[in-house]
């Protein structure tokens, strides 16, 4: 049976002070290692459902199970050490801790997940692998992150969500800033990065010409749209 990393049933949300502005989201799901390009223009809820499915947000209806926990169910501390456990997440601006070192960014979600840190084994080994693994040198490991390129953060902030390898790994625009040949380097190292660790991958972009790499393409439309009765 294939397993189902990712399932929103009836998701139903407003941000209470802004009722021109509501998200719903009949149907979705996504499996065990699947890639997820999702699209929409600006404004139609891209962020929002992230933070949904991330936990920081709570819907006023419906459900969204990670793994195998319904995170509407949860308690707001529960949510969070959930998220710590269970999902990846690169933002857009990468969201380093300037004055940490690249090991300190890199081990941060680790603080707050003991079976996650478990999963990693010895944190210093998991680090060098993932350096390593994403083609960084081994002496930036004491570097702090304010001191590194572009390039050279977001392949912290690829490590920092794949170490422990957490089920999902949330991408929230990460390659809007970058040039053309820097965003190919930078997804080539991140989906080798996800298939290695068997991690299932949602991507946010403007970007349509990404759809290739992808498993499989939604758009904000496709999401919203009413189930069909049969
Ligand atoms: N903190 C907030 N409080 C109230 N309304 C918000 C908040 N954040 C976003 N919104 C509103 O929710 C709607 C969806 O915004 P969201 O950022 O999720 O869209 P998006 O598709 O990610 O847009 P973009 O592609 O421009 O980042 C917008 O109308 C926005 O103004």
């Amino acid at each position: 049976m294939t397993e189902t990393v990712l399932q929103l049933k009836d998701v139903q949300f407003d941000w209470t002070k802004r009722a021109e502005f509501s998200l719903s989201v009949p149907d979705f799901a996504m499996r065990k290692g699947e890639t997820v390009l999702l699209l929409g223009e600006s404004g139609s809820g891209k962020s929002t459902l992230l933070s949904l499915i991330c936990g920081t947000l709570v819907p006023q209806a419906g459900s969204i199970k990670v793994a195998d926990a319904d995170m509407t169910t949860l308690s707001a501390s529960a949510r969070d050490r959930f998220r710590a456990e269970r999902i990846g997440v690169i933002f857009q601006q990468f969201n380093l801790l300037p004055f940490g070192t690249v090991a300190d960014n890199i081990q941060l979600p680790l603080r707050f997940a003991p079976e996650r840190r478990q999963k990693a084994g010895d944190v210093g080994n998991a680090t060098q692998n993932l350096l390593d693994a994403l083609g960084l040198s081994r002496s930036v490991i004491i570097a702090k992150a304010s001191t590194l390129s572009v390039g050279q953060q977001q392949r912290v902030a690829v490590a920092r969500a794949l170490i422990g390898q957490p089920s999902l790994i949330i991408a929230d625009e990460p390659t809007s800033a970058l040039d053309a040949a820097t965003q190919s380097a930078f997804l080539d190292v991140l989906f080798e990065q996800v298939a290695a660790s068997g991690a299932s991958l949602l991507m946010v972009s403007h970007d349509a010409r990404l759809a290739d790499r992808f498993d499989r393409t939604v758009t904000m439309d496709d999401l919203t749209k009413p189930k069909v009765a049969v």
